[in-house]
């Protein structure tokens, strides 16, 4: 699968939010950081800005949310015009009949789970999702520090899509930047997520351009990649 970069408009101006799409052009999917102030400690948007949004841009939207209760606000998500909603496995009380229902309705169905939580309980459930995503950073803020000490779940994970032969998708989210994309691509994550390297430059098109370029050269020499 080609690498995928998806900037994370946590980091734009939320007040110009069609605009924000349009300097990312390019970009494969929008990310969208949906925060409810109770699964984490911060409040962003909801499912009204997601419809208006997804109106305003051709990009498709990542939703992630960070949120508690996901069994009954994801599909209305959906139904706003989401073409991926990831759910955390921490929140989510039933994670298959949900992501059979995001998948039903349409949408790519995505598990995110926190720095914490291991990939191995989970290894039954990855066919019946999309994309799993992997937190470089505790959730509820952009513009913090990635955490190292996530490469080996990413790996880990990598491991284990091979070993099932799946074709899911390994999203890393927090902290990615010209420092780390290099380390989260050779560890065998194909889709990233970026907002303050991305918005927090003077040309976030051409921060896009230059996380891909990264990213695709430590994916060519990467063994897991190699291995396919
Ligand atoms: O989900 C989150 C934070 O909880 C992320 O999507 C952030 O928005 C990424 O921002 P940077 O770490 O790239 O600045
Ligand atoms: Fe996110």
């Amino acid at each position: 699968m080609a690498v995928q970069i998806n900037p994370s408009i946590l980091s734009a101006d939320f007040a110009r939010l069609a605009d924000e799409a349009q300097a990312v052009k390019g970009a494969d999917w929008l990310h969208v950081d949906v925060m409810d102030n109770h699964f984490v400690p911060n409040l962003t948007l909801g499912v009204p800005v997601v419809e208006s949004l997804s109106r305003a841009t051709d990009i498709p939207l990542d939703c992630h949310l960070m949120i508690e209760d996901p069994d009954r606000w994801a599909p209305q998500f959906v139904e706003a015009g989401a073409g991926s909603v990831t759910f955390h496995a921490e929140a989510a009380a039933a994670p298959v009949r949900l992501a059979r229902e995001i998948r039903a309705k349409g949408a790519r169905a995505s598990m995110a789970l926190k720095p914490a939580t291991p990939i191995e309980p989970f290894e039954d459930l990855l066919p019946e999702l999309d994309m799993l995503l992997i937190m470089t950073v505790e959730p509820g803020f952009g513009g913090q520090a990635f955490l190292d000490i996530m490469l080996p779940k990413i790996r880990r994970t990598r491991e284990l899509i091979s070993r099932h032969g799946l074709e899911l998708w390994l999203q890393v989210d927090g902290g990615v930047s010209a420092e780390t994309v290099e380390r989260c691509a050779e560890a065998g994550a194909d889709v990233f997520v970026a907002g303050s390297a991305v918005y927090g430059t003077e040309d976030p098109a051409a921060a896009v351009r230059s996380l891909r370029a990264q990213a695709e050269r430590a994916t060519a020499g990467a063994s897991w990649a190699c291995a396919h």
